[in-house]
């Protein structure tokens, strides 16, 4: 799989996503976490541009067409807890979809409710494996063939 083709498998992720939704990435450095966040944020249809926050930890992208915000978190350079309590992400979660790389471990307790992503990188250039789990009665009847 391209680049291209984990931005259009954010693209189509995202017409699952609505409000109040968290989504947790994982997977190693570089393996397209932000790829597919892009994706997702085209599919969504909010300012861009997604970026790999190298200050930013957090960063909100209103929608352009009345949707709901995505808001797009690193947290690779999150301690833990408390610096994830810091970003107050509870206060946006409703009416965002809040997107969390690095976020195994940090951000579980801000719902019951979550899509988690793995991605890893295969043994050739591009190639990557993609692993879609959901957790919680939100998704226990969402097919994510
Ligand atoms: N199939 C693929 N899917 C995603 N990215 C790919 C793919 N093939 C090659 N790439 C390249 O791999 C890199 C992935 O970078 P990206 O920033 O998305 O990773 P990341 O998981 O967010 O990394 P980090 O852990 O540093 O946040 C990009 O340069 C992208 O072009
Ligand atoms: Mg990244």
């Amino acid at each position: 799989m391209t680049a291209e083709e984990t931005r259009t498998l954010g693209a189509r992720l995202s017409a699952l996503l609505g409000p109040g939704d968290l989504v947790v990435l994982s997977g190693p450095l570089g393996a397209g976490k932000t790829t597919l966040v892009q994706g997702l944020a085209e599919g969504l249809k909010v300012r861009g541009p997604i970026t790999s926050p190298t200050f930013v930890i957090a960063r909100v992208h209103p929608s352009l067409s009345g949707g709901p915000a995505l808001v797009h978190v690193d947290a690779y350079r999150l301690g833990g807890f408390p610096e994830v309590d810091d970003l107050d992400l509870d206060a946006s979660l409703e009416e965002s979809v809040t997107v969390v790389e690095w976020g195994e471990g940090l951000v579980e307790g801000l719902s019951e409710d979550r899509l988690e992503v793995h991605i890893e990188r295969g043994a050739e250039g591009e190639e990557r494996l993609v692993r879609l789990s959901g957790v919680g009665p939100r998704w226990s009847a969402v097919s994510l063939a």
